[in-house]
């Protein structure tokens, strides 16, 4: 018998080889991680998005998985491992002419490559199983991140905006998991090859004369060598591809989002023949993207080029080297294929590194725009904004000075309260800071000060001049914010009747693009609806009316008097005709002046 392996006791020396690297690659791995979150930002950052996903106070799935992939991971390499003298099994009996040998080595592979195959196709479910996971809850992390103390609105007011956050929570998040996956499992992999396999060619190899000295072990050194300068190489080619992932991403998705916009304003666009307009803006747009991915494409083409010349050669390098050892019949058959197959496996593993700089250029990139998202929802909640206290039944403003971004004085100094049934309308010239006075009272402005005391939650409700229609049904529409469910009916068939759009009654389940279909003064119409249905204590009106004639005004703002008499009524508006149903006016003066009186 001319096995390369004592094959009847191998399982427990296997076994005892998987336990000591699987204690050994944890410890590592453990130790990295530490090591990179303290003391590189990239790992910092990667902290910040991986590490309250393996929190163990939120369950303990999440890291048993990673040490599920762990143990196939190093299950994978023996198995290859063993797979190896199995080969080398088989052509030895092939180069000796053993016949019985070569069956039984045959017989030998196939078990193993049987067992190989399941295991590859279980790790891949667990993988995938694990991707999905990590990246639903990421995704449902980023969004109430971004949700939370209205980061998705204010963030337009911090130092440093960020562009398309929608991009970096659908598409940044998926490529952060992913590769988090495949880089940590591929450096396990590949450290955990480059070990096994470089003690294999370690046994083959032998001493090499070069420039009249011996070099011992010479395939080894030479593999290292080799796979070492060419990473530093292809290092230096592939640096410059961080950045321009990076401005990729910005890039095509500032395209995406011009297109975004010329869908949902096509009809003012068609109504102007802005189409040349339109046309030259998304042109100048999607030439920066192709600029872009030209610079892209020709530096991979020198990396490609680079790594596929590195790669050709690594598949004869090995033979060369063995040939005069094998001829001198110092070596079998079987040794100068598993030296050649080894080396392969040595070569690969290095490259691992140096193959996945792209991916982890572009991975750099990704933790960059999620990091920066997640900042700027920071720095968003963080901004000024004056101090709201729930009152339920009353408006107290106390102090209020509002400024614009420049400082320019907007309100100086406003105090007032209201009581329940009082109204208050607030006039002035266009620009003199109605609508910002609403903002500052809803907490959005963040260049506000003063104290604010008013209905809590839901009980106040803000409704502009264009309401906003969530995408669904009518009846979605109708109750905003509060979910569809909540409207019974008759109820909603009721308020549709009270708005005057009854003869939309028939719809009211629909599924369609109503902010499209409704025009302007019936969307405002069903704003007053949906004030009717939630029945706020404060109501603030900016300009809720200007679509609708005056007799329809009319009409709102009475069925807003008898239904709900309570309600304290905030109006933004020009027209003389509302004087009638306010019991106090606030007139701003600009620069910060204002004045007050009864109706
Ligand atoms: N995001 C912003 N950045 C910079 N300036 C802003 C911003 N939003 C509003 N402003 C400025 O603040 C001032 C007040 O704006 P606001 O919309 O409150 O006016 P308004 O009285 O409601 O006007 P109109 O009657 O025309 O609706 C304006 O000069 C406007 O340009």
């Amino acid at each position: 018998m001319t096995a390369s392996l004592d094959w009847r006791h191998e399982w427990l020396a296997s076994l005892t080889w998987m336990a000591t690297a699987f204690i050994v690659t944890l410890v590592a791995s453990a130790a990295a991680v530490w090591l990179l979150a303290r003391y590189t930002r990239w790992g910092r950052q990667f902290g910040r998005l991986a590490f309250p996903y393996f929190d163990l106070r939120r369950g303990r799935r999440p890291l048993l998985t990673v040490l599920l992939i762990l143990a196939l991971t190093i299950f994978a390499v023996r198995l290859q491992v063993l797979i190896s003298y199995a080969l080398n099994d088989i052509f030895t009996a092939l180069g000796k002419m053993y016949a019985q040998d070569f069956w039984v080595s045959i017989v030998r592979f196939t078990v193993l490559a049987a067992i190989f195959v399941i295991s590859s196709l279980i790790s891949y479910l667990v993988s995938q199983r694990f991707i999905i996971h990590w990246r639903t809850w990421l995704t449902d992390h980023m969004i109430t991140d971004w949700l939370s103390g209205h980061a998705y609105h204010r963030s337009q007011y911090v130092t440093e905006p960020v562009d398309n956050p929608d991009q970096r929570i659908q598409e940044d998040v998926q490529q952060f998991v992913e590769d988090s996956h495949y880089l940590s499992t591929g450096t396990v992999d590949a450290a955990l090859r480059l070990v096994s396999f470089t003690a294999i060619l370690w046994g083959l190899s032998g001493p090499i004369p070069v420039f009249g000295h011996e070099v011992p072990r010479a395939m080894v050194v030479l593999a290292y060598v080799y796979v070492l300068v060419a990473s530093l190489i292809a290092f230096r080619i592939g640096r410059p591809l961080i950045r321009l992932e990076f401005l990729r991403e910005g890039l095509s998705a500032s395209f995406r989002y011009a297109l975004i916009r010329l869908r949902d304003h096509s009809e003012n666009i068609a109504f102007y023949g802005g189409e040349k307009m339109e046309r030259a803006a998304l042109a100048s747009r999607f030439t920066a993207v192709i600029k872009n991915t030209w610079i892209i494409a020709l530096r991979r083409l020198k990396l490609q080029g680079f790594n596929d010349s590195v790669t050709q050669v690594a598949q004869v390098f090995p033979y060369v080297i063995q040939a005069p050892r094998f001829f001198a019949g110092t070596l079998m058959l079987g040794d100068v294929t598993q030296t050649a197959d080894a080396f392969g496996q040595v070569h690969n593993s290095l490259s691992f590194f140096r193959n996945s700089y792209d991916s982890f250029a572009a991975y750099q990139a990704g933790l960059d725009r999620l990091t920066a998202l997640m900042d700027a929802n920071h720095d968003s909640r963080r901004l000024p904004s004056p101090t709201v206290a729930d009152h339920p039944g009353a408006l107290v403003i106390e102090g209020l000075r509002v400024w614009r971004p420049d400082h320019e004085p907007l309100i100086d100094g406003l105090t007032l309260t209201m009581s329940p049934g009082e109204a208050l309308l607030v006039k002035g010239a266009s620009g003199s800071g109605k609508t910002t006075l609403l903002r500052s009272l809803a907490s959005l402005w963040p260049h506000a000060h003063g104290t604010i005391r008013r209905p809590a939650g839901g009980r106040t409700q803000f409704l502009s001049q264009q309401p906003y229609l969530p995408m669904g049904s009518l009846r979605t529409a109708l109750a905003y914010p509060e979910p569809p469910d909540r409207i019974a009916d008759q109820l909603a068939r009721e308020m549709l009747h009270a708005v005057q759009l009854g003869h939309l009654e028939c719809r009211i389940d629909d599924e369609a693009y109503w902010s499209r279909i409704l025009s302007p003064g019936e969307q405002q119409r069903l704003g007053f609806a949906r004030i009717l249905l939630n029945r706020p204590h404060l109501a603030f009106l900016d300009e809720a009316t200007s679509a609708v004639d005056e007799g329809l005004e009319h009409a709102l703002y009475r069925l807003i008097r008898e239904r709900l008499p309570e309600c304290m009524v905030v109006s933004v508006g020009h027209r003389s005709t509302l004087n009638a149903f306010h019991t106090h006016h606030l007139n701003l003066l600009g620069a910060g002046r204002w004045g007050m009186s009864a109706a």
